[in-house]
């Protein structure tokens, strides 16, 4: 008996064979990347990246676009092709096409639970006769492009080590937002030059780090008073090479080992910052310096009292009990340790990774910090300059001259030293009615009283040491 064949089956029979034939006849390929595979319906990487790439090229040629928010991105909608849309692209000369699809759910996936999802896939469609091409050079091409726009379009993250609970370790993060940019930076405009252009320098040195053997990376130690912009400017370096920041605080770090699991954990393309570095590590030697101290004036006074009172005494057991608690809380990270953490992340997963140390003291530094290699670049943030205080008063003020204040402040600030951040605070206005005038003569005005404050402290220094050398003279005089 042969079996009935009913209308539709026919119909598919018909279908599946056509199918088989023009695909024979064809002489084009496609390739089908679907948006989600495996068991658990994992959104593909690889999918994301594409539709990225097709995202940023169709966007002027599309007709129909998708915009989804996506969590993570800069911009607040990204768009893609939507559904059924085509567009073409072009690699070495080459045409191609690419296409959204989409297909009705399938009735049972193969946990045999039902499966209600649409299945989205992107096809590439290309003729034969570049397969070589397309499938070694070209989809590598879109997928290296997709990952570089969704890197430059990602939200950049600040991590932080510091979580207030002394017996927590590891990175906690939460979005940067900073807006310092070099263009509000206020310092000569040749230093911040150099200070770019070696950050493009290192950017683009993948290849020569490689060349020369060097693990690809960078030290700078921004140096100068408060004030002077030294967070500032990591903060614009961060916006300016799109790197995540991480923000060690090496006094909550317990020790070492956790110093240097910290810093492994660290991904590549980050800036890792530790602030004011001569605090943070002083900590240690003060703290065994303090602890000596304290000992011996204890014994001091022990040889001193004869007998102490029974209070007295459950006092101290309960202060040394307090200070082997407070003991534990303190990080116990050693000069050396840092020294072998710096190195050792180098060494181990050496990509692309900036790390910056600021002080207000650069001569308390132990050389071995900051020689060479460690610190590559030793930058000065200085006193405000004049060319500094013309970047502040476009910044503030939207001003770059006004009648003849600017000379009289450029006199000032060469007589006496301001930081960018008493200058900016000057240079805001304090009310809705004061106007560019009266924030500059603000400014002057607090220029004036800090110079006379600078000479009047020169003077009484100036007769201390007077003073001193007399005195010394006389004791000469006198032996
Ligand atoms: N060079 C600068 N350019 C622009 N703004 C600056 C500059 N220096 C300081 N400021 C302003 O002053 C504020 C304080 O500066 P910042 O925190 O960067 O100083 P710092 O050198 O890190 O000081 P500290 O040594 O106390 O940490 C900033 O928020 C910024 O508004
Ligand atoms: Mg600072």
């Amino acid at each position: 008996m042969y079996e009935q064949f009913c209308p539709s089956d026919l119909h598919k029979f018909v279908e599946k064979h056509m199918n088989k034939f023009t695909d024979l006849m064809s002489p084009y390929v496609e390739i089908t990347f679907y948006e989600s595979s495996g068991e658990r319906l994992k959104q593909s990487e690889t999918y994301t990246i594409i539709q990225t790439y097709l995202g940023a090229n169709s966007s002027q040629r599309a007709k129909r676009l998708k915009a989804e928010v996506v969590e993570d991105s800069q911009s607040p909608l990204v768009l893609s092709m939507d559904d059924k849309e085509e567009i073409e692209d072009e690699f070495n000369g080459v045409k191609v096409w690419w296409s959204s699809n989409s297909k009705a759910p399938t009735r049972k996936a193969s946990s045999g639970r039902p499966n209600f999802d649409v299945v989205r896939y992107l096809t590439l469609t290309f003729h034969k006769r570049h397969r070589d091409l397309i499938t070694s050079s070209y989809i590598q091409h879109v997928l290296e492009q997709g990952k570089a726009i969704i890197f430059k379009n990602r939200r950049l993250k600040l991590y932080t080590n510091n979580s207030g609970c002394w017996w927590m370790s590891g990175w906690s993060h939460t979005n940067f937002a900073h807006p310092a940019r070099f263009e509000t930076l206020a310092m000569e405009p040749e230093k911040k030059e150099e200070i770019i252009n070696d950050l493009v320098k290192f950017k683009k040195g993948k290849e020569y780090y490689a060349k020369v053997g060097k693990a690809w990376k960078r030290g700078y130690l921004l140096y100068g008073p408060p004030g002077t912009g030294k967070s500032t400017m990591i903060s614009a370096i961060a916006n300016f090479m799109n790197y995540d920041v991480y923000d060690l605080e090496l006094t909550t770090v317990k020790d070492n080992n956790e110093l240097k699991r910290l810093l492994i954990e660290t991904s590549s393309k980050s800036v890792i910052v530790i602030e004011d570095i001569d605090c943070s590590l002083e900590l240690t030697g003060q703290r065994k310096k303090k602890k000596e101290k304290d000992r011996n004036d204890k014994n001091e006074k022990k040889d001193k009292t004869d007998k102490k009172s029974e209070e007295e005494e459950e006092e101290d057991d309960d202060d040394d009990d307090d200070d082997e608690e407070e003991e534990k809380r303190k990080s116990k990270v050693t000069l050396s340790g840092l020294l072998n953490s710096i190195d050792g992340i180098w060494s181990s997963c050496g990509g692309e990774r900036i790390i910056i140390f600021t002080t207000n003291f650069v001569d308390k530094l132990d050389p071995a910090l900051i020689r060479r290699g460690r610190m590559d670049k030793h930058i000065e943030m200085s006193y405000c300059s004049y060319q500094a205080f013309k970047v502040l008063a476009k910044n503030y003020l939207d001003v770059e001259s006004h009648g003849d204040l600017f000379p009289i402040i450029e006199k000032l600030l060469g007589e006496t030293n301001m930081s960018p951040a008493d200058v900016a605070e000057n240079l805001m206005p304090k009310s809705t009615t004061e106007d560019v005038e009266a924030c500059l003569k603000n400014l002057i005005q607090y220029l004036e009283i800090a110079k006379e404050k600078e000479e009047e402290e020169a003077k009484k220094k100036g007769e201390k040491a007077q003073l001193v050398a007399g005195k010394d003279k006389q004791e000469l005089a006198l032996d």
